[in-house]
């Protein structure tokens, strides 16, 4: 008893004081982390936002992003929140309607209000862009086009966000920023990869974008962007009038060229007859001899090939000043890669089912669809809208020519053009790419990384701080207890 009494008295362990210092500096390590993990901790994710307003020719959209408000220029970290669609048609609309233009947005601007936090909204950027459809306005009246931009600016300054803006974009903008949308959402730029096309059809213009190894030849089509370290030289061209709306005119005003009143169209249901006036348009060329607002009865015939005999005579493919062209006379380098196909190229592929299916097989289903007598498809389809029902003949087959025909697609590489929506929550379109660019949140170089990831750093600091503490208590245990029988040697 005397002698166990006597090995826990020698057992340094047993003692208080021990006991006391290893309580102290297990403390002291646990504190020490502790402190290393809150001090590194990334802190309360605060958002910014920011609105994009994009004014189509057929409607008007209104996107709401929003991003960590400490990491703005890391890439891949703005997010689409939020979109909405303004009722009626776009701005060009109220050409003759003027001071309607601006309070056509009030419901989705009241919208955006209720969805960004109140303490945010006066550092929170607007930007209006319009497109093909103010293009073609200006062309024909650039004072109205004015007065329609000044009606929206003045009701967009009425808001309590941070107005940058309303501005036609130019066709090259649309095309460029649409690529780098798609590529930035599919973190094309951070991991360097190479980057995927873009093809955007929308109501009055068409862009093509991509990344070309062959030489650009003519200027206008050629851009250079410096993202994140890395040089693109981008081939892209936007096709004003060769939007589905617009190249649907060209094709009646060539069918009407013949001057009768009554049209038999091929791109039309059998069984499907309107009275229709073509109302007079910038695409449209004066060709006819009667007045541009005729009246004409529309008879619809069914059938693909010969609507794709139709389509084609709206293209000029002869005439070619470059080693190489799409078509009327515009250079293109033949297409490579990857393409994301968005918008109009989606909503119509989608409808018909043809956004997995080969150039073949899309062909083929056209031809059935288009044969399908109107009666029946509008059995089919109760709830889409008539006016979109009888034009999806005409917008399939326009497609397949256009991506066919005329950017030179073939059946070999007909897989790569991915139809899509959405990449994660935001949507495929110019406006995320006008935003990240007019608020510089595209870094020309890469921007520094720290060396470790936050949870790695963690890690290190816990592995070295228990290290730190077993040596500590393996040194104690070797060279401590010499210490402690010298002491009581002394005593
Ligand atoms: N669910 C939808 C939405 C739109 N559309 C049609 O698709 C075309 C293009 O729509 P969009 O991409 O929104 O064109 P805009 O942006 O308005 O036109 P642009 O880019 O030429 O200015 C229009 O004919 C529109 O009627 C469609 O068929 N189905
Ligand atoms: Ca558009």
């Amino acid at each position: 008893m005397a002698e166990q009494r006597e090995m826990k008295e020698k057992n340094p362990w047993h003692r208080p004081v021990i006991i006391c210092i290893t309580v102290f500096i297990a403390m002291g390590v646990i504190t020490l982390v502790a402190m290393a993990v809150v001090q590194n901790k990334p802190l309360h994710q605060k958002y910014k936002y920011g609105i994009v307003l994009d004014a189509g020719s057929s409607h008007t959209s209104v996107y709401i992003y929003e991003w960590p408000a400490e990491k703005e220029n890391n890439t891949g970290m703005v997010r689409q929140t939020h979109a909405c669609n303004v009722k009626g048609k776009g701005i060009s609309s109220y050409a003759w309607n003027i001071s309607y233009a601006g309070m056509s947005l009030r419901e989705c601007m009241e919208e955006a209000k209720e969805k960004i936090p109140v303490w945010r909204h006066p550092e929170t950027p607007v930007y209006l862009g319009a497109t093909a459809g103010m293009r073609l306005l200006r062309m024909f009246n650039a004072a109205v086009s004015d007065q329609v931009l000044s009606s929206v600016e003045r009701f967009l300054q009425t808001y309590p966000f941070l107005y940058q803006g309303a501005r036609i974009i130019s066709g090259q903008e649309e095309g460029a920023y649409g690529w780098i949308t798609v590529n930035y959402l599919n973190g094309n730029f951070r991991k360097a990869l190479t980057t995927m096309g873009a093809l955007d059809l929308g109501g009055a213009s068409t862009q093509i974008t991509f990344v070309s190894k062959q030489e650009v030849e003519s200027e206008e089509n050629s851009m250079l962007f410096r993202l994140y370290g890395n040089d693109y030289h981008v081939y892209t061209h936007s096709f004003l009038c060769y939007g589905k709306d617009q190249a649907l005119k060209l094709a009646l005003a060539k069918q009407l060229q013949t001057g009768e009143s009554q049209l038999r169209d091929p791109c039309f249901h059998p069984g499907y007859i309107e009275q229709k006036s073509l109302a007079s348009s910038p695409c449209v060329p004066e060709t006819r001899p009667h007045d541009s607002e005729r009246t004409f009865t529309h008879t619809g015939t069914g059938n693909a090939s010969l609507c794709q005999e139709v389509v084609k005579r709206i293209f000029n493919f002869t005439h070619c000043p470059w080693g190489r062209c799409s078509f009327n006379g515009v250079f293109q380098p033949p297409v490579e890669g990857q393409f994301g196909a968005f918008s109009a190229f989606y909503f119509v592929m989608n409808f018909l089912n043809l956004t997995s299916d080969s150039l073949e097989q899309s062909k083929l289903k056209m031809d059935h669809y288009c044969s399908t007598p109107w009666a029946e498809i509008k059995q089919r389809y109760p709830s889409v809208k008539q006016k979109y029902l009888a034009e999806y003949c005409f917008s399939g087959t326009y497609i397949l020519t256009l991506l066919e025909n005329g950017y030179n697609f073939t059946s070999e590489n007909w897989k790569d053009i991915q139809f899509i929506k959405k990449i994660g929550d935001s949507d495929a379109g110019w406006t995320l790419g006008y935003m990240l660019n007019l608020t510089n949140m595209i870094p020309a170089e890469a921007p520094d990384e720290p060396p470790l990831p936050h949870g790695g750093y963690v890690a290190i600091m816990v592995l070295f701080s228990l290290f730190i503490f077993i040596l500590f208590l393996l040194a104690y245990k070797l060279f401590g207890r010499p210490v402690c029988n010298a002491n009581k040697q002394i005593i």
